[in-house]
């Protein structure tokens, strides 16, 4: 393999970090058997491995490999837990302002590396061993902004991205074997991803094919597998985006019989949320469980490339919950119109009251304004104007079942329980707890369990 660096510096870690040498661990075993990932699983387990694990990796009849259950697991028992194999920055607007590292916020000014490899990173984390390789490559590629200073300073979200991915290079051997394990999806806007990301250096190894096909299929693997978790640093949350192996290879269920939840960003721990019998595939959830079945399937679609074909997604009605309704448009009428087909993204929308159709396109603008009009409150208002725009004024466009509203509800008891420490009036605290009702209401007619945002919100978990 051509070396992508023709005079690298060299690395201040153990061994030889260029990318050449790095790339060469890349084992080509893309098409692993369940056995062999069960056992690069098992290495990367480390002492979280169990003695006598309920679950095991098997072909699955849903898609690929999948995780079973090795006996009758009850609902809220342990699964598993694992740590992450690489993490990174999300790169996501309002996520910029946090170290790379320690994930403590950054001061206002002067919070990229001070080395130049224009990665916002603190003073401490700047000389740490953690950093260092990745220091090197970026300025080895000589990032284009390495000379902005003062006003000029700002995060590249797009060359940030792409960080996660250098420090799979960096990963030992079996670690990359794991990576190269892992499904990648080829998808063009990935691609895309690494071009723009390339077009932030002024020496990025571009005509390097070897080098270019790994990251893409590294690229692949992160956007196929990795999580969005949550880390909470001196009083703040950054979320990470992490590669969780094993949390991964479970497939989606959109009400699934397990649930996951991260400690710190680092740790992924899953639980079942109900009973699953001895053989049962365990499943997960890669969407929000209370988004109507459409919102869900599109979300599926556009970021990983399949259509859902579980028990949920062929109810019209969502185990009677009507996430998905809206209101009828005829006249006189306030029935609520569902879509009439399943698995389609496109739909025709019938009223349950005056049976009326509607075409997808004049739902789907009703859809798009009650979730606009409610975003931007959400955005923007106390929690008070929060509770009284639920009340008062959302009715009037919008069913009560609906999961946009559903959601901005959820977004009060979010506030008033984590982040906004402020009194409430007991009148306040009642609606909280009407809310909270309801939600719990609906996750139980969904047959969702002691899934991870029932734990939330009744603050079994932090
Ligand atoms: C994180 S991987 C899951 C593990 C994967 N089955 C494997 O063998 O590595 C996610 C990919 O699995 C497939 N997948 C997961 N759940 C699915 C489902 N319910 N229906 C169809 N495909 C699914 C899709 O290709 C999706 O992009």
């Amino acid at each position: 393999m051509s070396n992508p660096d023709p005079d690298p510096p060299s690395p201040r870690g153990a061994g030889d970090t260029t990318l050449a040498a790095l790339g060469a661990h890349m084992a080509p075993c893309r098409n692993t058997t369940p056995e062999q990932l069960a056992q690069l699983i098992d290495a990367h387990l480390g002492d979280l491995r169990q003695e006598q694990p309920n679950w095991t990796i098997s072909s699955s009849k849903v898609a690929g490999r999948g995780v079973f259950a090795t006996r009758d697991i009850a609902a809220g028992e342990l699964i598993f837990q694992e740590r992450a194999l690489v993490t990174g920055p999300t790169a996501r607007k309002g996520q910029l302002s946090s170290c790379i590292c320690c994930h403590e916020t950054l001061p206002q000014k002067g919070f990229l590396c001070r080395h130049r490899c224009t990665l916002p990173v603190c003073e401490s984390c700047a000389d740490s061993e953690e950093h260092q390789a990745e220091c090197e490559h970026f300025r080895r590629w000589q990032p284009m902004d390495a000379d902005a200073e003062g006003e000029q300073e700002q995060v590249n979200p797009l060359s940030l991205r792409i960080l996660t991915a250098v420090r799979v290079f960096h990963l030992g051997k079996e670690q990359r074997h794991l990576v190269d394990a892992m499904q990648a999806n080829a998808e063009r806007a990935y691609r895309r991803e690494i071009i723009k990301a390339a077009q932030c250096f002024r020496n990025f190894p571009t005509t390097d094919r070897v080098f270019m096909d790994q990251l893409f299929r590294i690229v692949g693997v992160l956007n196929t597998n990795a999580f969005e978790a949550p880390c909470r640093t001196g009083g703040h949350e950054t979320l990470l985006r992490g590669l969780f192996p094993l949390t991964a290879i479970m497939n989606h269920e959109c009400t699934p019989n397990a649930s996951h939840y991260f400690e710190n960003g680092r740790l992924a721990v899953v639980r079942a949320a109900r009973d699953i019998p001895r053989g049962g595939e365990i499943t997960t959830t890669y969407t929000k469980i209370l988004w109507g079945n459409l919102t869900r399937n599109i979300f599926l679609k556009m970021t990983k490339h399949f259509a859902c074909d579980c028990a949920r997604c062929h109810d019209n009605t969502e185990n009677g919950t009507y996430l998905s309704a809206l209101f009828c448009r005829e006249q006189g009428c306030r029935g609520l119109v569902i879509p009439v087909q399943t698995r389609t993204l496109q739909p025709d929308w019938r009223c349950i009251t005056c049976e009326n159709v509607f075409p997808h396109a004049k739902m789907a603008k009703y859809q798009d304004f009650a979730l606009n009009t409610i975003n931007n409150r959400i955005n923007s208002c106390s929690v008070q104007d929060m509770i009284h725009f639920i009340n008062e004024l959302c009715p009037r466009f919008c069913p009560s079942s609906n999961y946009v509203l559903i959601e901005a509800k959820l977004n009060v008891i979010w506030r008033m329980t984590r982040f906004d420490r402020e009194e409430y009036s007991p009148e306040e605290m009642g609606h909280m707890d009407r809310y909270r009702e309801e939600v719990l209401a609906i996750l139980h007619k969904l047959g969702a369990g002691e899934c991870t945002l029932k734990k939330l919100i009744t603050g079994e978990i932090q």
